[in-house]
């Protein structure tokens, strides 16, 4: 921690909630009874699955959107609209094309109403501080990735923020360009060279959240609330072999890959009260059959059944390994303990069936283990033609998803059920229809 003493509270989420309504008039909770606090010399990382909320829970911080309920404190006051503290750096740099680096880093000092003197005299010692040097007069266009980002944190930086927001800054950057300018972020943090007294950093990366942060707050998804509050006390800069690195990034693997884990730990000293657990809907992770049987078959044939490490050898981020694991682990193909994944015998006998073997033993994984995969399957089974609308089942999912998710749901499960042959799919007609099970003697 950078700041000695932190006693006063800059930020504080209580009782938080976001709610949006649906078309059909139906409210979808997308983060539930939010407590937390952000304190002076902090580096706090928001993790997640996507779609837990990250992005907006950050954008209440900002104020950029109300919460449904509950309140945002700022310096002891209800927060009111946009947060004067708080500045935000975006994933995809949102830069104006048309304008010049320099002009790019004075807007926010402009909506501060700065005069044009002291602005572009704060601009360019930011610019100087960020490293872009020499750069003042470039377009945007002109500019690589990794540049185009530093203008981000330039402009960001310039009007002095309380709190630095970072939506997922670096994902857009490739690996290289993301781990110097992580570094050097956190070098000009460390310094106190940059004039900002907590970050807020949203991620989808377990190691860039250990790597930077003092805390890490893990959101689990459906709706989105906290599920772990956990401390980095390791000093910087953290080795990434070291034992007790590994053995943090294994911890939120753990938990970010066991949803049904209760909340697991608060160490903040914030008055949170416990969640209560809402009733769940399940929720589908958009993957096709053919990547969990991928991942099926890669169990078998590695040695490493730490998820960590597999993901590691196989050069996947969190986000590409982990709807697969989930997927895999819904249909009970796999089994997870402690961030290790292991194949369960039925997972074995599907790797060794052939075609029609894995098609059976799907089906029956499914019917077994996907709620929605039943409810269409009773609904099919009810109708005397044997066919419902997809709107139906949209309808089901509207009220628990956004549309899009609704979307993306209906299209996984449409997926999965007909690899499996347990219903089909009408293209034009947009009907799900029950396979006819034939019986081989
Ligand atoms: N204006 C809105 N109206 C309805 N639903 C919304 C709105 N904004 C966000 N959502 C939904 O809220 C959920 C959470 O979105 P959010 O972007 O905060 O998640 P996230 O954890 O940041 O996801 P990702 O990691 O994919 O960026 C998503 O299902 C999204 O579709």
């Amino acid at each position: 921690m950078v700041f000695k003493t932190a006693t006063e509270q800059l930020i504080v989420l209580k009782n938080v909630s976001k709610s949006y309504q649906q078309p059909n008039g139906q409210q979808i909770v997308i983060l539930e009874n939010i407590n937390l606090e952000l304190r002076p010399g902090e580096i706090v990382a928001l993790l997640g699955p996507s779609g837990s909320g990250k992005s907006t829970l950050m954008r209440i911080v900002a104020g950029l959107i109300p919460p449904s309920q509950g309140e945002v404190i700022y310096h002891n006051r209800p927060l009111v609209g946009l947060n004067p503290g708080v500045a935000i750096v975006f994933q995809s740099f949102a830069l104006y094309p048309w304008l010049t680096v320099l002009e790019n880093v004075e807007l926010g000092l402009k909506a501060k109403g700065e005069a044009p003197d002291s602005r572009r005299q704060k601009a360019l010692r930011m610019i100087d501080i960020i490293g872009l040097d020499g750069f003042e007069n470039a377009y945007p266009k002109e500019l690589s990735g990794g540049m185009r980002q530093r203008v981000g944190f330039a402009r960001a930086l310039a009007v002095e923020p309380e709190l630095l927001c970072m939506d997922e800054p670096f994902s857009a950057l490739d690996v290289l360009t993301a781990e110097n300018l992580r570094f050097e972020l956190l070098d000009l943090w460390l310094e106190r060279r940059i004039p900002t007294q907590a970050i807020l950093i949203v991620t989808h990366g377990i190691e860039e959240a250990v790597i930077m942060a003092d805390r890490i707050i893990v959101l689990g998804r459906n709706p989105g609330r906290i599920r772990a509050d956990l401390p980095v006390t390791l000093p910087h800069y953290r080795d990434r072999k070291h034992p007790t690195f590994q053995a943090l990034v294994d911890r939120v693997y753990t938990i970010i890959t066991n949803p049904e884990l209760e909340k697991i730990e608060l160490t903040t000293t914030t008055s949170v009260e416990p969640a209560t657990p809402p009733a769940k809907y399940q929720s589908l992770p958009s993957v096709r059959t053919g990547s969990i049987a991928g991942l099926l078959e890669l169990l078998e044939d590695r040695q490493e059944k730490d998820l960590y490490r597999l993901a590691q050898e196989l050069q996947l981020e969190v986000d590409d390994i982990l709807p697969i694991v989930e997927a895999a682990k819904l249909m009970d193909f796999v089994e997870l303990a402690e961030g290790d994944i292991s194949l369960k015998p039925v997972g074995q006998e599907f790797i060794n069936g052939g075609i029609d073997e894995r098609k059976q033993i799907m089906r029956s994984q499914l019917l077994a283990n996907i709620r929605l995969v039943q409810q269409i399957y009773r609904l099919l089974e009810a109708k005397n033609n044997q066919r419902i609308p997809e709107e139906l089942v949209l309808d089901i999912l509207e009220s628990h998803f956004s549309p899009e998710e609704a979307e993306r749901q209906l299209k996984t499960v449409v997926d999965w059920g007909r690899y499996a042959e347990i219903y089909g799919y009408d293209e034009p007609s947009g009907q799900i229809f029950l396979e006819q099970v034939v019986v081989s003697h």
